[in-house]
């Protein structure tokens, strides 16, 4: 019994072979049919259906053979003639597609036709209506020849007539044509005549030229070219000889055209296109007096323009320094070493010995330096606006980064309240010593410097609250130095290196401004002592200050002093000790000095207190701190406060206030407690003994 799928593979093969067979079947047809073959049989050897031996070869043998015969076939009636397909696109297309010919245009005049072509030529030059046509290859070089008709021309396919299309072009710019102006012929005439080629021209070249648009010449020298009237160039006049067609100059053969002429014309062989070549030779030099046209023509005019146009800084600056001609005021330099225009430090810098002026306005405007404003500045040195623009950024800075400065200047500048020495109550042996080192040098440079100069650090060490920062800023306030208030937070940052960048900058900047004060409240964070343990970025900056306070760099006639104010001396390092030559022990407050504390802050209030209550007051407060001594006093305010009822502060006025009285005092007592230890003390009495500048 035969199987179902045997059957159609049975009929498969039959329509298959029928197909073959029949006399009507196409070519394609007949490929199909044995190519249907051919697989059935692969199929049939797959399933076992044909054992792999002789027969079955043979019979492969035979339908591959029937295929190729049918596929490869170049008659058409019987094969499908794919083959040179298949074959060709195996090849790479470029080498089946772009010929390479042997003729270029450096040999082109060794082909026989052109040859006679150029001799040609050369008899029939002088006849007036002769044309010699010159070929001028694009871009490179040239070649002066006749034209000669593409039936002269080798027509193999190895001919170049694309080239040779492109040369002969009508409208290719490289090809420069003198025609006899009565010749009306349209287009060339490429049949080569007996004697020379008689190039009839017409004004209007053929439109369908593929090279119309050639993309040797830039279109604005084009039209430039057209619209130079009156400009007699070689070209331009041969072209009024009848050319009437939009010449398009290449800008650059005509370059190269020159310099070819000019080596060519001696051959001779460019005779005819002496005449030409000489015209062009012309015509190179409009090509170059056009340019030159564009150089001074419209050059002049973008010069009228670029003169006209400046940036803004650029007006800036002029304006500043017609500003500062018109008060006879340096103007600023057009642009500092950086290349911008020199920033200010917000100051008016009038040499190395002026006062700093703080960015703020100071209190009295009429800057008579009357008065403890605080960063006191007097006329002098009052920052007008008519000065801002010859502010410079001292050379000094050059290496500090500008936003170091920036932030030195801005953040680290002391804008505190001012305060005076007489606020400060008790510590005369400090405040005597301070003047002697900060107040009295600024007044009198003449007379402190050498010997007698200034020191250069300061300390200040007691228990807290006794007024070290308070002194500093009366320093700030009464010495009309530069005051810098810098602390631990204000040195540190992020970024490793920029402490000790910030610790550098600080100094140069104190340098520019000085005389200058830098006070660093709680110094001992900053210069505590070196151990092995500490971080490195700390270690840097204490390094840093190190330096700056008395260093290879220091200079001593800088007038800077460093204050640093600290309750915990025994921790600072033993080098920073060193440079911090004044080292002043702020005690407690005495009874006096409590007593002056508290009158000054009762000055501002309402009270009653006789003589011996207020001695009453200060002998009970033996041991408290000046801060403590604030603390009892506000304390004491609150007292009459707390007497009134709820309701009744809602009401009251102030003046109905009562007077603060010795009884509220007593109450503030039991709340306000010293916060210094006799423990503490101590320490600090033990280490002004040992290192202390004034030990009484
Ligand atoms: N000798 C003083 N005369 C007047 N007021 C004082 C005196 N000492 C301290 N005070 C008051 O105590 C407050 C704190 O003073 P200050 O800040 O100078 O203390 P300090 O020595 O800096 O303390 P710390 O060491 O904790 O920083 C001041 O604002 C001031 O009101
Ligand atoms: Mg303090």
């Amino acid at each position: 019994m035969v199987s179902k799928e045997d059957t159609s593979l049975l009929n498969q093969w039959q329509r298959h072979y029928f197909m073959l067979k029949s006399e009507t079947s196409t070519p394609s047809q007949n490929a199909d049919a044995v190519r249907g073959m051919l697989t059935q049989l692969q199929y049939a050897q797959m399933t076992n259906r044909l054992s792999e031996n002789d027969a079955t070869c043979e019979l492969y043998r035979q339908y591959f053979e029937k295929y190729s015969s049918i596929v490869d076939n170049q008659n058409k009636a019987l094969g499908l003639n794919n083959y040179a397909d298949t074959a060709t696109a195996l090849n790479r297309p470029s080498e089946s597609l772009s010929w390479k010919s042997s003729v270029s245009l450096d040999n082109i005049t060794s082909v026989p036709c052109i040859k006679s072509l150029i001799q040609n030529s050369k008899k029939n030059l002088d006849d007036p209506n002769s044309s010699t046509i010159v070929i001028a290859k694009p871009k490179q070089t040239r070649i002066t020849t006749q034209v000669c008709s593409p039936v002269d021309m080798p027509t193999s396919h190895n001919a170049p007539r694309p080239l040779f299309k492109a040369l002969t072009s009508t409208d290719n710019p490289a090809v420069i044509r003198s025609k006899p102006r009565n010749t009306s012929d349209s287009g060339f005439n490429y049949k080569a005549s007996e004697n020379s080629v008689r190039q009839s021209t017409s004004s209007n070249v053929s439109q369908d030229d593929p090279l119309r648009h050639s993309d040797f010449v830039p279109n604005q020298f084009a039209k430039g070219f057209g619209s130079r009237e009156g400009k007699r160039g070689g070209l331009q006049s041969q072209m009024d000889d009848g050319w009437s067609g939009s010449c398009r100059q290449p800008s650059r053969p005509l370059q190269s055209f020159k310099r070819k002429a000019s080596s060519s014309s001696s051959s001779g062989i460019g005779q005819g296109s002496f005449k030409s070549e000489d015209s062009m030779s012309r015509t190179g030099n409009y090509g170059n007096s056009y340019q030159g046209n564009t150089d001074t023509g419209e050059d002049s005019r973008n010069n009228q323009a670029s003169s006209a146009f400046k940036t803004a800084r650029d007006q800036l600056i002029i304006n500043n320094q017609k500003k500062a001609g018109n008060r006879g005021v340096r103007g600023p330099p057009l642009t500092s070493s950086y290349g911008g225009t020199k920033k200010s430090l917000g100051t008016t810098r009038r040499g190395i010995n002026s006062k700093f002026i703080p960015p703020v306005v100071s209190r009295d405007e009429d800057g008579d330096g009357g008065g403890t404003t605080y960063g006191r500045t007097d006329s002098r040195n009052h920052r007008s606006k008519k000065d801002e623009s010859d502010e410079i950024v001292d050379e000094r800075l050059k290496n500090i980064e500008p936003k170091m400065i920036e932030l030195i200047s801005n953040e680290i500048m002391d804008h505190g309240a001012p305060v005076a020495w007489d606020d400060i109550a008790g510590l005369q042996f400090a405040k005597s010593t301070i003047k002697e080192i900060v107040i009295w040098p600024m007044l009198r440079p003449d007379i402190f410097n050498g010997l007698r100069g200034p020191p250069k650090g300061l300390l200040l060490f007691g228990p807290p609250g006794t007024g070290k920062t308070l002194i500093g800023k009366c320093i700030a306030s009464q010495s009309g130095a530069t005051f810098f208030s810098i602390s631990a937070s204000s040195l540190t940052s992020k970024w490793v290196g920029e402490g000790e960048k910030m610790v550098r900058a600080l100094f140069a900047v104190a340098r520019v401004h000085q005389p200058a004060v830098i006070f660093i409240d709680e110094i001992d964070s900053l210069l505590t002592q070196r151990s092995d343990g500490e971080h490195e970025s700390s270690r840097r900056i204490k390094t840093e200050f190190l330096v700056q306070l008395d260093g290879a760099t220091t200079d001593t006639t800088d007038r800077i002093l460093v204050v640093g104010a600290t309750n915990r001396p025994q921790e600072i390092d033993e080098a920073a000790r060193r440079r911090l030559v004044k080292r002043l022990y702020i005690p407690l407050p005495e009874l006096q000095a409590r007593k002056q504390i508290v009158e000054n802050l009762l000055r501002q209030q309402c009270f009653s207190l006789n003589d011996s209550e207020l001695q009453q007051i200060c002998l009970q407060t033996e041991g408290y701190s000046g801060a403590d001594m604030s603390n009892l006093c506000r304390e004491a305010a609150l007292g009459p406060i707390r007497c009134l009822q709820g309701s009744e502060i809602q009401n009251i006025s102030a003046d109905q206030v009562r007077p603060i009285i010795f009884q509220d005092f007593q109450d503030a007592l039991l709340n306000v407690r010293p916060s210094v230890s006799e423990k503490d003390l101590d320490v600090y009495l033990e280490w002004n003994q040992q290192y202390g500048s004034g030990v009484k």
